[in-house]
């Protein structure tokens, strides 16, 4: 099918030299586009122009106007807030709009949590940290906590006090996420290559949440089929990336974690290895294609801020790479309201949690923020 703008005659004679798509005028060169279709020089520069141009979804923006914060679309600086001012302050301002996002860790670390906590900031107002849309949730492995994100939600006001309470009333934050399961490799890839950008297009959601993206690329794949993984895994990246890129979306992938057998290898402390133990699952092919990788552990004892006096498990969040953050971690629970990063020096930590972590070396870990 060709473009808008090129005209019959121009039709007729590309139709004469089989040239039958859009791609294909684009992919030849004007000599090649001459040859085989006997236009004039002047003729095909108009032809190339006129496809160029109708394809092309957004005009382009100079650095300059990037620079001057003349491109509203591309909304200079902002991130989705994880709604809490420490961990906002670790990823400095919270998760970008554009790339891919990899939260990893253990089971039971926390990571579909923040997953959910996601969904629901990116809901509010930009003021606010959010983006004023919804989200999709790709689940690939549990089903859908649709209890706990129903508590998360009762639970807003408590989460975030600084916000207008009316504000927090007026939203109807389940109804703006979108839940989606994917058994197999061909379900998820048709989930974000078809689906999910019809939700995008409409300006329905602005948060594509996959959980996990390990496990599948895990179960349908035999050890000696490598390069037939890395090639799936690698497709799949690229949709993400260009769902990403064209609508100025934050995408999340959260993954699972493998365990080191063969002791301590320097190479593995770039691409996440905590406390040289575990490393981020799928390797490098995947690491190559994660913008920010951020990595979740839980630790031991127990630390207590929760809004009704609760306690948590206390967690260590550290960004294991990112183009703009330096290698730093906070330290986070989870409660009732949500997920919150705790300030450089807990007090509330127990005299016992606080000294097991200082002597492992836990606290005092906001080097970076
Ligand atoms: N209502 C709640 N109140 C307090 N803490 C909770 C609540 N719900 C979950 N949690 C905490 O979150 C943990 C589970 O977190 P989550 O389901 O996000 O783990 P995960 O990293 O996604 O694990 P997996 O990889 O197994 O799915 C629980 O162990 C608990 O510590």
């Amino acid at each position: 099918m060709y473009a808008v703008g090129v005209s019959a005659h121009y039709s007729f004679m590309l139709i004469l030299a089989n040239v039958k798509s859009a791609r294909k005028i684009l992919s030849l060169s004007g000599p090649d586009l001459q040859r085989l279709t006997h236009l004039s020089k002047s003729d095909v520069q108009h032809l190339h122009t006129a496809v160029a141009i109708s394809y092309r979804r957004h005009s382009p923006v100079t650095a300059l106007q990037v620079h001057r914060g003349e491109c509203p679309s591309l909304e200079p600086g902002h991130k989705l807030s994880l709604a809490c001012p420490v961990l906002d302050a670790l990823l400095r301002g919270g998760v970008p709009l554009s790339g891919i996002t990899e939260l990893a860790g253990e089971s039971s670390a926390g990571k579909t949590q923040f997953g959910l906590q996601l969904c629901l900031s990116v809901q509010y107002p930009l003021a606010y940290g959010g983006l004023n849309s919804g989200a999709v949730y790709i689940c690939t492995e549990d089903s859908f906590p649709i209890k706990r994100l129903r508590q998360l939600i009762t639970q807003q006001a408590r989460l975030r006090p600084e916000l207008p309470q009316a504000l927090i009333r007026s939203i109807r934050f389940s109804d703006n996420i979108y839940i989606e399961h994917a058994a197999d490799l061909g379900a998820l890839q048709a989930c974000v290559s078809q689906r999910v950008p019809i939700l995008l297009s409409r300006g329905l959601v602005r948060l594509v949440v996959v959980d996990s993206v390990a496990a599948l690329f895990r179960s349908e794949f035999q050890a000696d089929e490598g390069i037939e993984r890395a090639r799936h895994m690698l497709a799949f990246a690229a949709t993400l990336h260009r769902l990403s890129h064209n609508y100025s979306t934050p995408v999340l992938c959260i993954n699972q974690v493998t365990e080191v057998m063969d002791g301590p290898d320097p190479a593995h402390c770039n691409f996440g290895l905590v406390d040289n133990k575990v490393l981020p699952a799928l390797g490098m092919a995947w690491a190559n294609q994660v913008m920010v990788r951020l990595m979740l552990l839980r630790l031991p004892g127990c630390v207590g801020t929760g809004e009704q006096g609760g306690t948590s498990a206390p967690r260590r969040l550290e960004v294991v790479f990112a183009p703009h953050l330096p290698r730093a971690s906070c330290l986070c629970g989870v409660w009732e309201e949500g997920v919150r990063g705790l300030p450089n020096r807990p007090r509330s930590v127990t005299n016992s949690v606080t000294k097991r972590l200082e002597t492992t070396g836990e606290l005092g870990l906001n080097d970076g923020t």
